[in-house]
């Protein structure tokens, strides 16, 4: 499945300074020279213990649609230096018209719980073209999962409830609003308000009406009647224009004359007041009419931390209508992912012989913003209560390791803690291949399979992980082999720096 709202080449939605790369890596002769990036963050966002992956399916669309187009060849070359004079010379801007990539690409399926530091996306293959690919990469990937994650938060409070999507009025454009809705479906919402995204993505699509329906009319028993008599099997009614319990009995009226001719009052919506006390009152007033199933559906600026407290004070609601504070991730607009060089292949000695690899990593002063070299994968041990550690493993030293030997991680930022997994400790390795060669290689599964898989994950977790006060730290930590070779390099590089 591609990104059906953007079901052409983007190829140009990248920053300038990649395409500077790529003609520098083409002008000097080193294009084709194979490198490994690795996509990762650094923190969970929401002061959370853990992050779903989403994005792989655009991501996906993105590299298959992926060629520059005449209009954008023709673009590039208006562009100039401070001199006034091209960028870039014809030659390379052949080079891009005829550029197909050929990356092999493994990344973590879409819908699985992820922690910092860990590649959810690793790009094998020329370096001009893994360099091409860091901006759109990190674009789709990160705002998909910090807004998966965001709806997976509001999931685990809201329980069993049901949970509609209702922000696409307050989106971050159109884009914002169409990946929001899908990523809000796969954390864990039920529905969304947004029809393009019920028809390009397959989201159920649900919705009440606005205050504006009770406006239009001269009272608001009129609008109720009105509205039950042109929809009458798709009543939910806002309660709340003039006075939401004289609202609430105004929508029993209309209910009772719904029942009469062989229909239901499936719901009333309350969007402003005091929610834990209105509900409480309303579901009385509906209990009393005989409406036991009309549902009470809460809209209102809700967050997890407001749906948490809502509950606490038990609040009758059965329905949550969040917008606002899910689609804009508004206490955390951004999932800091990063996009690093992880390893280089040497230069070739002999023609025969496959050349081996140089690792890469930035140092920095926080050890947190050191990155990890080589060719990682992500080795998820498990026992039958669920998830038990993740281990970042370089794979030459997984091909040296056989099936019968332990494995040690150590905790990056203590390497005194460590842990060893014998042989019969169950596992899983998270990244899977999705391109090889250019092509791609991987079947998304479709959006409600993805769903679902978020809810298995989450149930994996120990509840201390998924706590929102002070989570519990998941253990993530690197094989010792691994953890040697970074160690190794970092002094490698300061002894370098010193010199
Ligand atoms: N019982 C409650 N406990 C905690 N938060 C609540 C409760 N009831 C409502 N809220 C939340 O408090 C905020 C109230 O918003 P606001 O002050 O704008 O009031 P309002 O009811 O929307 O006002 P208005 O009547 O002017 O529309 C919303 O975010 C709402 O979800
Ligand atoms: O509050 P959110 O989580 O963003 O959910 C969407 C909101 O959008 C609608 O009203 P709108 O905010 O446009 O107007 P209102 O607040 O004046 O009702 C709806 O009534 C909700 O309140
Ligand atoms: O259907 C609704 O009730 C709805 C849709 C969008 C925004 N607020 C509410
Ligand atoms: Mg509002």
């Amino acid at each position: 499945m591609t990104n059906k709202l953007y079901d052409t080449s983007l190829s140009l939605l990248t920053d300038l300074y990649q395409i500077t790369m790529a003609y520098g890596y083409w002008k000097s002769g080193t294009a084709e020279k194979e490198a490994v990036f690795n996509l990762y963050f650094r923190k969970h966002p929401f002061s959370g213990g853990f992050t779903i992956a989403c994005g792989l399916t655009n991501v996906i669309g993105y590299i298959n649609n992926f060629s520059l187009s005449k209009k954008d060849l023709r673009y590039l070359r208006t562009l100039t230096g401070n001199d006034g004079q091209p960028l870039f010379e014809e030659a390379f801007l052949d080079y891009l018209a005829n550029l197909k990539l050929t990356c092999d690409i493994e990344a973590i399926p879409e819908g699985t719980v992820v922690f910092p530091n860990e590649p959810l996306v690793r790009v094998r293959g020329p370096i001009l073209q893994c360099q091409l690919l860091e901006t759109p990469l990190l674009n789709l990937i990160n705002f998909e999962s910090l807004v998966a994650t965001k709806a997976a938060r509001l999931r685990l409070v809201a329980e069993n409830d049901t949970l509609l999507e209702f922000g696409l009025r307050r989106a971050q454009g159109i884009d914002g609003g169409m990946t929001a809705s899908r990523a809000a479906y796969i954390g864990g919402c039920d529905a969304t308000s947004n029809v393009l995204a019920g028809k390009l993505y397959d989201i159920p699509v649900r919705g009440t009406h606005a205050h504006s329906w009770v406006m239009s009319f001269a009272d608001e028993l009129e609008a109720f009647q009105t509205y039950a008599d042109v929809l009458p099997n798709n009543v939910t009614l806002l309660v709340d224009t003039y006075d939401t319990l004289q609202g609430v009995r105004n929508a029993i009226e209309a209910g009772r004359t719904l029942v009469q001719k062989g229909y239901k009052l499936a719901g009333i919506r309350l969007d402003s007041g005091d929610l834990a006390y209105l509900s409480i009152e309303a579901r009385k007033l509906l209990d009393e009419a005989g409406f036991t199933d009309t549902a009470i559906v809460a809209s209102n600026d809700l967050d997890e931390t407001i749906i948490n407290s809502l509950k606490q004070q038990g609040a009758k609601i059965n329905i949550w209508g969040v917008g606002t504070k899910l689609v804009t991730a508004y206490d955390q607009p951004a999932l800091g992912g990063v996009y690093k060089l992880a390893a280089l292949r040497q230069e070739s000695i002999s023609p025969d012989e496959e050349s081996g690899w140089d690792y890469k990593m930035k140092l920095s002063e926080q050890a947190i913003k050191i990155s990890t070299p080589g060719i990682q994968q992500v080795r998820r041990f498990r026992n039958e209560r669920g998830f038990v550690a993740d281990m970042i493993v370089d794979e030459n030293s997984l091909n040296d390791t056989d099936s019968t030997t332990s494995m040690t991680m150590i905790d990056p930022l203590d390497f005194t803690k460590r842990r060893t997994f014998d042989a019969k400790q169950e596992f899983d390795d998270l990244l899977v291949p999705v391109f090889r060669r250019g092509t791609c290689v991987y079947t998304s599964p479709d959006i409600h399979s993805i769903r679902a898989r978020v809810q298995e994950q989450l149930a994996n977790l120990h509840p201390g992980v998924k706590r929102f006060v002070n989570p519990h730290t998941y253990p993530v930590g690197l094989e010792k082999q691994l953890h040697e070779l970074k160690t190794e390099l970092i002094l490698k590089l300061r002894e370098r720096n010193e010199q």
